[in-house]
């Protein structure tokens, strides 16, 4: 994946999540058909298929302009760890990213932080881009407290040594997942200036080449509005990302940059 050292080329990212049989591979078949066509030079493209179907997707992409990412990595290279996976086996299965820190595994599996931040730190390891989500809930949002923990989120998840070009952000409203809810342009602006700041304070002027994704519920019928919004750099799509039709409408929505 490519990007300048000022305004970053937008990424549009699938995360699968737990969906995807070997059947799938029509999806991923039409996507890396028409990927071309849809994003052109606007957008890099990533798909994040569960894990059972990495390598074989990862090997099917190759060459294409999709990149394979997994969904979530251990912080360890090895070890005794059942059912986990470290960066490094998915670097070894053809992944060139990783999502860490999203909502669902802080939820479901009480990821902290400092957890994802040591998960971070072991996709640059491996030599992946490490896509970091964060993200308030609900409730945070009712209580004024969305910039407050989303800063909290970016700065004790940023891993250390990272560069502009080898994390992402990815802006996922909790509420917003899976919902069919979004937030108003301005509050997506709002946070996005936000998450600008402080990359810009990690990174110097290299935090403008930090690409800043927008994730929750982002569809066909949006994604123009929400690509257009300031310092939103892409999307990390969910439900709309399992139909190549649906990803590839929404790739297609990146603006010109
Ligand atoms: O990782 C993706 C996000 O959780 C968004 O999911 P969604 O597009 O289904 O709302």
């Amino acid at each position: 994946m490519t990007h300048s050292l000022t305004k970053p080329k937008p990424l549009i990212a699938g995360n699968w999540k737990m969906n995807g049989l070997s059947a799938s591979r029509h999806e991923l078949d039409a996507i890396i058909a028409g990927g071309p066509t849809a994003a052109g030079d606007r957008a890099d493209l990533l798909i994040c298929p569960p894990a059972t179907l990495l390598a074989g997707f990862a090997a099917i992409a190759r060459g294409s302009v999709l990149a394979i990412g997994g969904q979530d990595c251990h912080p360890k290279e090895s070890g005794a760890h059942t059912g986990d996976i470290s960066a490094e086996m998915l670097k070894d299965a053809g992944a060139t990213a990783v999502i860490v820190g999203h909502s669902e595994r802080r939820a479901d599996h009480g990821e902290t932080n400092e957890l994802v931040r040591a998960k971070a730190e072991a996709a640059l390891r491996a030599g992946l881009t490490a896509v970091v989500c964060v993200g308030e809930t609900r409730a945070e949002r009712e209580a004024n407290l969305t910039l407050h923990v989303v800063a909290s989120q970016v700065k004790e998840s940023l891993p250390a040594g990272a560069s502009p070009g080898t994390v992402v952000i990815a802006y996922e409203p909790v509420w917003a997942i899976g919902t069919g809810l979004t937030p108003t342009v301005d509050d997506v602006a709002e946070v996005h200036a936000e998450i600008r700041g402080l990359l810009i304070g990690a990174f110097g002027t290299g935090g403008l080449g930090v690409r800043v994704l927008y994730g929750g519920s982002v569809k066909p019928g949006n994604a123009a509005e929400l690509l257009a919004v300031p310092n939103v750099d892409g999307a990390l799509i969910g439900g709309a990302s399992l139909l190549a039709r649906d990803f590839l409408a929404i790739a297609a929505a990146t603006p010109e940059s």
